[in-house]
């Protein structure tokens, strides 16, 4: 029942994105930071109403808050449109000021115990605005544990891809746009850390890229990193085309959001992966909106993180 209502709600808003991104990649003012900004209300306004209907007494922890909206009307006109297009028979979103309850109702604190969902309506959005990768991201945490994550990927591979995972099933992977039989995924087997590949964020603020070329260099990789904005990092892992993510902090200071994880996190654990933190610890999902007891994250094949782990601690020494 979950999964299905998260697919479905991943789809929608998937396709809602896509159909901005389009529009904006073959317009001519591609500084224009806006299109991201109309996607990612929209996203979160369609997934949330349909969390609510389907369970209505779930809490949300999602990434925006409709305070912008309410104090632009030309921008919350233009979220309207876009989700009455991608959600037309949507019950909870028959009225404009539907539109702002939807998208506040992601507020949640977060809590240790219990049931929530997180939810990234447009994570990576350096790579929307860019024509890369961005991914629309929906988790399922109870008791500070994620047991289910969907991730759409518009821009991943020739068809999109709709990543999946529940708890002790399995992860899979089926096209974005239409409908078809999920395939089971799985990391890629590599005999040793000198064949791997890494995956790596494009953006030097959010990643310690220099620190991870000299880890790559002293595990014996030599072949180049992938760069890639978003959690479409986790799916390429998960799907066997690159096989560790690193996220080594450039500030000390900065909290992970769990939405920027929360998804990933089961889809590489259920494709027979790891993700701790630089400490070595499992990522803690009940301490709030944010990974607080976490810093830095390592995403690799059962088989490779604990090398990849001791290579991280002694570079950071
Ligand atoms: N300083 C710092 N350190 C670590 N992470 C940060 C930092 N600042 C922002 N963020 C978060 O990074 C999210 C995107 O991560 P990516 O690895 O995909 O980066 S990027 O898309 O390449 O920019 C991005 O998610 P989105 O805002 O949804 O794109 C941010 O939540
Ligand atoms: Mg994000």
């Amino acid at each position: 029942m979950e999964l299905q209502v998260a697919k479905q709600a991943v789809r929608t808003a998937s396709k809602l994105a896509h159909t901005v991104a389009q529009h904006h990649i073959s317009s001519i003012s591609k500084s224009d930071q806006s299109p991201v900004t109309v996607a990612d209300f929209g996203a979160q306004a369609v997934i949330i109403s349909a969390l609510k209907q389907a369970f209505p007494g779930d809490p949300v922890v999602g990434e925006e808050d409709a305070a912008a909206l309410r104090a632009d009307d030309t921008l919350a006109n233009k979220v309207w449109a876009l989700v009455k297009e991608a959600a037309p028979h949507d019950k909870n979103l028959s009225e404009r000021t539907n539109l702002f309850a939807a998208i506040d109702a992601g507020n949640y604190a977060g809590s240790a115990k219990g049931r929530q969902w997180a939810l990234d309506p447009i994570d990576g959005t350096k790579g929307f605005l860019r024509g890369g990768q961005y991914a629309v991201c929906l988790a399922l945490i109870v008791d500070s544990r994620v047991e289910l994550g969907v991730i759409g990927c518009p821009n991943l591979g020739p068809r999109g891809g709709l990543f999946s995972a529940v708890r002790g099933k399995g992860a899979f992977w089926e096209p974005l746009f239409e409908e078809s039989t999920p395939e089971k995924i799985s990391f890629r087997h590599i005999e040793s850390t000198k064949d791997a590949t890494f995956c790596e964020s494009v953006e030097s603020g959010h990643s310690a890229l220099d620190t991870q070329l000299k880890i790559a260099q002293s595990l014996g990789i030599s072949n180049p990193p992938v760069q890639m904005d978003s959690q479409a990092k986790y799916c390429s892992l998960a799907k066997g085309d690159a096989d560790i993510y690193l996220r080594l902090p450039v500030r000390m200071d900065y909290e992970e959001k769990i939405w920027d994880h929360a998804a990933g996190n089961i889809l590489i654990t259920e494709a027979g992966g790891v993700v701790t933190d630089m400490n070595g610890n499992l990522l803690d999902f009940g301490k709030g909106r944010t990974l607080k007891d976490n810093k830095g994250v390592i995403a690799a094949a059962k088989s490779i993180h604990s090398d990849v782990l001791k290579a991280v601690q002694k570079a950071l020494l």
